[in-house]
């Protein structure tokens, strides 16, 4: 294979165009060959093949700073930078990420898999480079048609227009996020490239002058020199160059010669300049191009575990895995409630599939809102539809959810407002990585006055949570996991905003555990029985308000321990035992305590009920945990 020859980037400029095209043949194989074995986003990097390798031909990347907006697209990056070899390792445990990774290779930038963040990288690169006197290294930033559609994007796209920074944006646009991208900016974009008689009259002029001999480069330039007249009239470009970004294109971005010429040209251009490339998503592989949501994740061909328990082995605690999925209760959920709600209206940014809200744009699509990749956008808004009288439903993954906090904070909780958030991937996620993990939205929503936290136990409480939220005055948030969800231990779900008491203790320990823990910790109760401990288990259900009676009763053990899928420090258990502290009837010193959650540190791709196991956070673990400090609270009584 031509592949096996490519060790860096400069191997890349000895090809021919007849090897570059048998090269990207091989790329293709590989990354559909190793995707549908590890998992991963087939569609986005099937389309970037070629791009990337003009990118890599024309700029000497690592002098050259190459930065992926998301980093989701960036498996031929990752093979024509010296990972071939290790590319069957992706999103394995101690294997390739899934994304750009510096400790990977002098190559990679930009670690974090949220969208729309390369631009304020570029501006802040070609800044630091010109700064330092290395303003003759060029900066890239690829950004997808999606990831346009976020705020950030468009701060970056004002900022490097006024800073006239050397910048070179290669637009990715293939028309689509999950779904097709929601923009008109995009649409006219679209219309641009899909209108034949601007492609058509290009290609026409271009080839009459390229049968001029000995006209070459400048045939281009003329072309491009033409385009700019024809383009006064039929193209958007105005958006970009009116904020004083010069726009190339649209270019065919499966056209390897092209997009050289175009990039070579660019690298030029003295401020910053958008490359508008076309790609199709998947190209190359039908099953890929023709999934109707582009699902960026395909054909995971891994067999589901018949049964799961919490540390992934298929120990249970007497427990099956549900029929269904959190995201897949939710959708039940929501469409019930719709039935019954006419204020009711769903939004998402971008990823209506993923969220589960696919069904319901179906059957209430005048109900239903995708806003692009704005998470910011999408909370304000659902502020203003609830103060304008409507029941706003915003479903995120935790981790993005992060980005629209202070929207969450002083646009809905300032203003008390019934905005529901469905926060779906909270805990540890696993494949996708540090940026990926839910670590962060309890201790987010806790912070904010007034709302009420819901962690559901099993898909059984989903509906359950839902409804009761739905009926509150003011902003909730349910958080849930991506792992399959479980039967209820006993196939029946708590009431109301009050914890379940699953299982009485003799009094010597009171775990209190959070939504996915609440297995772990059945788990831990079976196996400190064993040593002669009986633990009391709360499925806590409802974070804030906290269960006043759950509390006090947990205040009458020799040992609290709490327990979450979430950051230990400032997360459940510290609200919960804070609020312990402030019972009104406590007629005893408060016990001795510990909080079980993830640590303060960046947690690397895995498995998720792996890295829980490794964090101890799965049945033997959070046993291990209790013993020990039993053990050791007990013999400090000695002391005193
Ligand atoms: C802030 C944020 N929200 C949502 C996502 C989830 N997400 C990952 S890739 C993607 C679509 C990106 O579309 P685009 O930028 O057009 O890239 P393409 O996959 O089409 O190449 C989305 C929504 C994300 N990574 N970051
Ligand atoms: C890159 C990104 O943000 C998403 O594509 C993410 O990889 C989806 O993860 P799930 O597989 O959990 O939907
Ligand atoms: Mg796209």
């Amino acid at each position: 294979m031509l592949l096996d020859q490519i060790h860096e980037p400069a191997d890349l400029r000895r090809l021919s165009l007849d090897e570059l095209e048998q090269l990207a043949a091989e790329l293709r194989q590989v990354i559909v060959d190793t995707v549908t074995t590890t998992g991963g986003h087939l569609g986005s990097n099937l389309g970037a093949v070629e791009l990337t390798l003009a990118l890599h031909r024309v700029f000497d990347s690592p002098r050259d700073v190459l930065l992926w907006d998301t980093g989701h697209q960036a498996y031929v990056h990752k093979l024509v930078t010296g990972r071939r070899e290790r590319f069957a390792t992706l999103r394995q445990p101690g294997g390739l990420s899934g994304y750009p990774n510096r400790a990977e290779s002098p190559h990679d930038w930009i670690e974090n898999s949220h969208a729309s963040t390369a631009l304020s990288y570029a501006h802040g690169v070609a800044t630091a480079l010109r700064l330092r006197g290395e303003g003759d290294r060029r900066v890239v930033a690829v950004v997808g048609d999606g990831s346009l559609t976020g705020g950030m994007a468009f701060e970056a796209l004002n900022n490097l227009g006024h800073s006239g920074s050397r910048v070179v944006i290669v637009l990715n646009d293939n028309g689509r996020s999950y779904a097709p991208t929601i923009s008109k900016l995009s649409v006219q974009l679209s219309t641009l490239r899909l209108n034949p008689a601007y492609v058509q009259a290009r290609e026409r002029v271009r080839e009459l002058l390229r049968a001029i001999p000995g006209l070459g480069d400048l045939a281009y330039s003329s072309v491009h020199g033409l385009t700019s007249a024809l383009r006064e009239v039929v193209t958007p470009h105005q958006f970009f160059e009116a904020l004083g970004i010069r726009y190339a294109g649209p270019f065919d971005g499966h056209d390897l010669a092209t997009m050289e010429q175009a990039f070579a040209h660019a690298a030029e251009w003295d401020g910053p300049i958008l490359v508008h490339v076309v790609t199709h998503k998947g190209k190359g592989y039908a099953p890929a191009e023709e999934d109707e949501v582009q699902r960026l994740h395909d054909l995971k061909v891994q067999p589901r575990p018949a049964s799961v328990g919490v540390n992934g082995t298929g120990s249970q605690a007497g427990l099956d895995v549900a029929p269904v999925s959190y995201t897949d209760a939710f959708t039940r959920a929501i469409l019930d409630e719709a039935a019954r709600r006419p204020e009711l209206v769903a939004i998402t940014a971008a990823m209506p599939g993923p969220t589960g809200l696919l069904p319901f744009q179906s059957a209430h699509p005048e109900r239903f809102l995708d806003v692009g990749i704005a998470e910011q956008h999408a909370v304000t808004a659902a502020a203003g539809m609830a103060m304008a009288g409507l029941r706003p439903v915003v479903a995120v993954y935790s981790t993005f959810f992060c980005r629209a906090f202070d929207q969450a904070t002083y646009d809905v909780g300032l203003h008390r407002l019934p905005v529901c958030f469905v926060l779906d991937r909270a805990g540890v996620t696993g494949d996708d990585g540090p940026s990926h993990h839910g670590l962060l939205d309890l201790a987010l929503c806790l912070s904010i006055p007034g709302m009420t936290v819901f962690a559901p136990s099993s898909a059984e409480e989903v509906p359950v949570m839902l409804h009761q939220a739905l009926e509150l005055p003011g902003p909730s948030a349910i958080r849930f996991p991506k792992t399959p969800a479980r039967r209820s231990p006993d196939g029946v779900t708590g009431e109301g905003l009050k914890a379940r008491r699953l299982r009485q203790g003799d009094g010597s320990v009171c775990l209190l555990a959070v939504g996915k823990l609440v297995q772990a910790a059945l788990e831990a109760a079976d196996l400190l029985a064993t040593r002669g401990i009986e633990a009391t288990v709360y499925d806590v259900r409802v974070v804030a308000p906290p269960d006043l009676a759950m509390l006090a009763d947990a205040a009458r053990h020799e040992l609290v321990v709490t327990a979450e899928d979430g950051v230990a420090v400032g997360g459940a258990g510290t609200f919960l035992l804070a609020a312990m502290a402030d019972l009104p009837e406590l007629d005893r010193a408060l016990p001795p305590a510990r909080t079980l959650g993830t640590p303060r540190r960046f947690l690397a791709h895995g498995k998720p009920d792996q890295i829980l196991a490794e964090l101890g956070l799965d049945g033997p673990g959070l046993a291990r945990s209790v013993e020990d400090a039993l053990t050791l609270e007990r013999a400090r009584a000695r002391l005193t």
